[in-house]
């Protein structure tokens, strides 16, 4: 068949679904708008059907596959869309959901004539393939047909023609879905079951994030009967980080899952007791004067956030579980007396894995019944004695001991164990803290596990966390995220090479696989970019050199595109500079999305205030900016890691900027790039690039 009859032959196709697709939203008729609960109900699964299937409508599928099912003679065309879609009368799969067991064939299959097999609920199915055809619908309309594949033609490996089309589109300010080509490396991920904490440590560019959403979208519908969309989250580092990612979800058919950053999430588990002392604000501790690594490795938050400092707060909540068995009878009137031991035993009975503070308030419960009880028995009736042992009763039960989250933590500063682990003026600092009601970022996780230890949560248990950028995460952030779990069930995914935030972050994985059993854990590695160009990539890893030899450089998928430019100017040309090259780009009119990476919020300052000048708009982006625009944007390198521009500008790429500890820096900078990047210096350029 030639490329112009197969077209035809996909439209008339096409067509025929499209037509299927109208007469079921002709079918659902119009909305309900009485008060009926029930009717409304079912209006409310309506609209949902009718949304999926005008989604169907504007591209029902992306993909087609001939798979020839074990005895079959002849191979079955699978049509592979984001959502499934029936014939309304025989209800013959006309498109097959991108998440299906068959449909993994479809990410899986790297060409050759070899039988393939995937799992479906019925066993394992084999077969071969015939046929991987790629589709663009735009509109409802046929725009592009790739066969990557085609059983019989001598060259048998699936090519990347659609993939690299696709990579070297611009973007616009929103991540998107990668259904039509998630790579096999990505598509295993994706599909891991259920209960595991699946961690994935990928070069920049690699998917990660992508992923981990599609990961979401799978699970909902692997899982449908088991999980809901509700008991998902999603954490991410900042709200600008989480406009950004907002849209793939929805694309995916994927609503209402909670997305959040562990600071949000922490005060409000502390339910609002404690807030950020603003003036522990790190991120300009950290990047807006240069910092050495050795400050970094006593870095408070390293401290605070190690399993060591977990110990500490584990010996000290066993050390009060023990107070709370009194050791004084408990003798509210003459000769009525209940021993330590009795109390001991209701106490002992209790499920040990309750909240303390929830076994205290049950203690005081059944003292209190123990009394009325002995007193009934007694056919007492003297309301005098009565309030004198109620009093007494008062009394013993404050001798029981009860805290906040803060003041336990506080007390833990005077421990012997904390005393040898931090130095007396964080001690210090953190009483005076957790006094005034504030905290610094890294008290949150042991003061939220201390919460959740004494009163644990009023809210439903996780069925799936989500944990983007987790290089930033101490193992104690991680164990207080477990504590939200009934069983593990996570995507924990980063990228140590961008570890910039390494005065709390983790240094190796180790810190947090260590954490779980290896039979409740996966690890995988992603080490193809698909962001960048091939010279940008090539370029990244020069940089990634310089923070040693333990790198892993990034692998690009083969797109070539303009070299990487390196120019030198005088300081007073600099600005100037920015903006004509910047005007240019916009001219030129082929990039959607421009970056000025700055290397402090100061600078970018500057930068931006000479755009406004020389009348280019742009965005500032500051340290809570809460949503991104796309377009021209002016951002501070460390605020703008897990984002992506079709071109960046790094404004300066001096060596007094970035000295030799700043690789992670600079090359977080140079991966945000998709197909154009241009470093400026004025005084001697970076050791990290090599001129
Ligand atoms: N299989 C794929 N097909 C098409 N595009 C892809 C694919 N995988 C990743 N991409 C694209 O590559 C870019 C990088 O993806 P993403 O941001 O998820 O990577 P990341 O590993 O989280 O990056 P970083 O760590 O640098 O923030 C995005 O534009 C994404 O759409």
């Amino acid at each position: 068949m030639t490329i112009q009859s197969a077209f035809q032959h996909e439209e008339k196709r096409l067509e025929d679904v499209l037509s299927h697709i109208r007469t079921q939203l002709r079918a659902i008729g119009p909305r309900y708008t009485g008060d009926d609960f029930t009717e409304q109900m079912i209006d409310l699964q309506k609209e949902q059907r009718r949304q999926r299937l005008e989604v169907s409508h504007r591209e029902p599928y992306f993909g087609r596959l001939d798979f020839q099912e074990g005895m079959k003679t002849e191979p079955t065309p699978l049509y592979i869309g984001k959502a499934g879609v029936a014939h309304e009368k025989t209800n013959e799969l006309l498109v097959i959901d991108w998440r299906a067991p068959v449909a993994s064939l479809f990410y899986a299959f790297s060409g050759g004539e070899d039988p393939v097999a995937y799992d479906s609920p019925d066993g394992e199915i084999g077969g071969t393939i015939h046929l991987k055809r790629n589709l663009m619908v735009r509109e409802g309309k046929l725009d592009r047909l790739v066969d990557s594949y085609v059983r019989g033609q001598e060259d048998e490996s699936v090519t990347d023609e659609f993939l690299l089309y696709r990579l070297g589109e611009s973007k616009d300010n929103r991540l998107r879905d990668i259904v039509s080509t998630i790579q096999q490396e990505q598509d295993r991920i994706i599909r891991t079951e259920k209960n595991k904490a699946v961690f994935i440590q990928g070069v920049a560019g690699s998917g990660k994030t992508t992923v981990a959403l599609h990961r979401l979208a799978f699970l909902l519908y692997q899982y449908a009967d088991r999980i809901r969309a509700e008991r998902m989250v999603i954490f991410a580092p900042n709200r600008m980080f989480l406009d950004y990612i907002s849209g793939v979800l929805p694309e995916l058919g994927v609503g209402d899952i909670m997305q959040t950053t562990y600071t949000e999430w922490a005060i409000e588990q502390l339910q609002k007791t404690v807030q950020i002392d603003e003036s522990s604000d790190s991120l300009a501790y950290w990047f807006e004067q240069p910092r050495t690594r050795e400050e970094m490795e006593r870095a408070p938050g390293r401290l605070k956030g190690s399993m060591l400092f977990k110990q500490a707060v584990d010996a000290k909540l066993a050390s009060m579980e023990a107070t709370l068995l009194p050791q004084q009878p408990f003798e509210p009137i003459e000769g009525m007396v209940l021993t330590p031991d009795v109390i001991k035993s209701w106490v002992l009975t209790d499920e040990s894995n309750e909240p303390l503070m929830k076994r205290r308030t049950r203690l005081v419960s059944r003292l209190k019944r123990w009394f009325e009880s002995e007193w009934k028995n007694r056919r007492m009736t003297d309301s005098k004695v009565k309030t004198k042992a109620g009093a007494k009763l008062n009394a013993y039960s404050k001798k029981i001991p009860s805290f906040t989250a803060a003041q336990l933590y506080a007390s833990l500063m005077d421990d012997e164990s904390v005393a040898a682990m931090l130095p007396a003026d964080v001690r210090t600092l953190t009483k005076k803290r957790m006094k005034q009601g504030t905290a610094a970022p890294e008290d949150l996780a042991p003061l939220v596990y201390i919460q959740l230890r004494l009163y644990g949560s009023d809210q439903p248990t996780y069925d799936h966390v989500v944990i983007d950028e987790a290089q930033d995460y101490s193992p104690f952030q991680l164990e207080s995220l477990r504590l939200c779990q009934r069983q593990p069930s996570m995507t924990v995914l980063g990228d140590l090479q961008q570890g910039i935030h390494g005065y709390a972050g983790i240094h190796s994985w180790i810190e947090l696989t260590a954490l779980f059993d290896l039979d409740d854990s996966g690890y995988f590695e992603l080490d193809r970019s698909y962001r960048s160009t091939m010279e940008i990539i090539d370029f990244a890893n020069q940089v990634l050199r310089g923070m040693g030899d333990n790198v892993k450089p990034a692998a690009p998928v083969f797109r070539s595109g303009e070299p990487v430019d390196v120019v030198a100017c005088s300081e007073t040309e600099r600005l100037s500079h920015i903006s004509a090259a910047v005007r240019e780009w916009i001219e030129e009119g082929s990039y959607r999305t421009i970056a000025i990476l700055g290397r402090t919020a100061k600078s970018c300052e500057a930068i931006w205030e000479h755009l406004q000048a020389e009348g280019l708009h742009a965005s500032l982006v500051r340290s809570k900016q809460e949503a991104y625009g796309g377009g021209l944007t002016v951002v501070p390198v460390y605020l703008a890691k897990g984002l992506e521009f079709d071109a960046v500008f790094i404004a300066d790429a001096d060596a007094d900027q970035y000295g030799p500890d700043d690789a992670k820096l600079l090359y977080v900078g140079c991966t945000r790039a998709l197909h154009k990047l241009k470093l400026l210096h004025a005084g001697p350029l970076t050791t990290l690039i090599q001129s």
